[in-house]
């Protein structure tokens, strides 16, 4: 059987993570073995770049370069080895994140994460291939939603801790990026959650992903 990379997006607090067990649980009914993953992290290098990212302050390439590096030892030191094995991988977040994150709310030039896209993910799994998610499911909630839901919930980190237009800004990155590629499947995530699973069941249905 041939793997299946799946990421889950959205800007913080969109209501990803609140998926990602039935997912897991899902594939594992249908036979399959299942890596669950997120970035930045995934491996012990990733995690310590993600503490930096997370915590420390710096400037935009600095925190794309981190990102991008976290990603490569990810890439190579997860992803695609449980791809080859004919694995699912669940990734909370992918390089999508960074087109939105530091492209979309941070401003960053997005010639610059496109070239190191390739620098990282070109035939990272499969010769003469981008390595890309097969399907990204993109929970999409207005921004002002997503600051409400996550209202005292934790202790926000250096990005949940950006103001409402950050947010926008990164929700526009995302419906950009979306824009580009039918690999999405847009989540209306300001539905309850049994229908956003709904959702998720459907998207997947319709791509043959599940039976
Ligand atoms: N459909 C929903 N309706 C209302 N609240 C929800 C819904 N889905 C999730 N939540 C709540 O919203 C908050 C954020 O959800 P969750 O942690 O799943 O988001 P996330 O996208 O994974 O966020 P982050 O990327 O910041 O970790 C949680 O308190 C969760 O219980
Ligand atoms: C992959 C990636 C992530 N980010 C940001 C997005 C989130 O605010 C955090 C990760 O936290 P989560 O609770 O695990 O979602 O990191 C980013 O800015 N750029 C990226 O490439």
């Amino acid at each position: 059987m041939s793997g299946l990379f799946l990421s889950l997006e959205g800007i913080d607090g969109a209501g990803k993570s609140s998926h990602i067990d039935a997912l897991e649980a899902l594939f594992r009914a249908h036979g399959r073995q299942v890596v669950r993953t997120r970035e930045p992290g995934g491996t012990p290098l990733a995690e310590t770049l993600r503490s930096l990212v997370l915590d420390q302050p710096m400037d935009p390439l600095t925190e794309s370069l981190l990102v991008f590096a976290a990603r490569r030892d990810h890439v190579v030191q997860v992803i695609a080895p449980a791809l080859a094995r004919g694995d699912v991988v669940l990734c909370d977040r992918f390089t999508d994140a960074t087109f939105a994150y530091q492209g979309g709310g941070r401003g960053f030039d997005l010639d610059v994460l496109a070239t190191l896209e390739r620098w990282v993910q070109w035939g990272a799994a499969e010769a003469e291939v981008l390595l890309q998610p097969a399907i990204t499911l993109w929970f999409d909630l207005p921004a002002e939603v997503a600051a409400e839901r996550l209202a005292g919930a934790r202790v926000p980190d250096r990005f949940e801790s950006q103001p409402l237009e950050f947010f926008r800004r990164v929700a526009a990155g995302y419906a950009a990026r979306a824009a580009q590629s039918d690999r999405f499947a847009r989540i209306d995530a300001g539905q309850s959650r049994d229908q956003v699973w709904q959702q998720v069941l459907i998207a997947l249905h319709q791509r043959k992903l599940i039976a």
